[in-house]
């Protein structure tokens, strides 16, 4: 279900373009996947040069890259509540994106994320940061979102949910592993079933009824949470605010 399309080019631009909104001092989310490592390491050649942050990871792959570029890391619960500085901004990725000037208004920067399995942390860490900066190449641009939602769900729950997503009008499938026989266990030991619905008209409606289906930890629709998008492209950057 991961679009690949974008080059490192791209990816680098945008991760290292959002990175330059961390300021000393701040409290950052870093998100997963490929373009969000781009914004991490060049969050960490920021701190090799004197930058003060404290990371608050969204993965275990973004825990790790975090470590290797020495960003000091913190909890939630260190950065949350009481009278805790919160998290300033995070960067995250996303698999499509609403970018499109000729969709709805109020959808652009509604997206899918999910395709490394890692949205139901990153919905935590992206919307309890005070501003969400989306990081991405050309290829996840959309009018309209039409990709497989990627749904976590409690392994017991695999049928009862895919039941549920059938009567929603989606078609669910089990995220399988490509290197081990079997099907892909997220960092909370979950499932993941990739459901396609088609065109999705109105996705604060979708997230809604997913949401609501026992079972569902979290599904990969992302909406009215990202503040901007920062598009690498071939010759710079385009930054789309939402
Ligand atoms: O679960 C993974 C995340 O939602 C990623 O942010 C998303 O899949 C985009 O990853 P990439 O930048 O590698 O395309």
């Amino acid at each position: 279900m991961k679009t690949t399309g974008g080059t490192d080019d791209q990816k680098r631009r945008a991760g290292e373009s959002a990175a330059e909104a961390v300021t000393d001092g701040a409290v950052v989310g870093l998100g997963t996947g490929s373009t969000a490592a781009f914004a991490i390491r060049a969050i960490g050649r920021m701190v090799d040069s004197g930058l003060d942050v404290r990371g608050v990871p969204t993965s275990f792959a973004s825990r790790e890259l975090a470590r290797e570029q020495s960003i000091p890391l913190v909890d939630l619960e260190e950065v949350v509540g009481g009278d805790e500085p919160g998290i300033d901004l995070a960067i995250d990725g996303a698999d499509q994106v609403v970018i499109d000037e000729g969709g709805a208004e109020e959808d652009v920067g509604a997206m899918i994320k999910g395709g490394g399995a890692a949205h139901a942390r990153e919905k935590v860490v992206d919307a309890a940061a005070d501003r969400l900066l989306v990081v991405a190449d050309p290829s996840k641009e959309a009018t309209t979102l039409d990709s497989a939602v990627p749904v976590e769900v409690l392994p017991d729950a695999r049928a009862t949910v895919a039941r549920e997503i059938r009567a929603a009008g989606g078609e669910p499938t089990l995220r399988r592993a490509q290197r081990k026989d079997g099907p892909v266990v997220t960092d909370n030991g979950n499932l993941v079933l990739d459901c396609s619905f088609g065109a999705i008209d109105d996705p604060a409606s979708l997230a809604r009824t997913i949401a609501t289906v026992p079972g569902v930890l979290e599904h990969g629709l992302f909406v009215g949470l990202a503040d901007e998008v920062h598009v690498g492209t071939d010759d710079g950057v385009r930054v789309i605010e939402s």
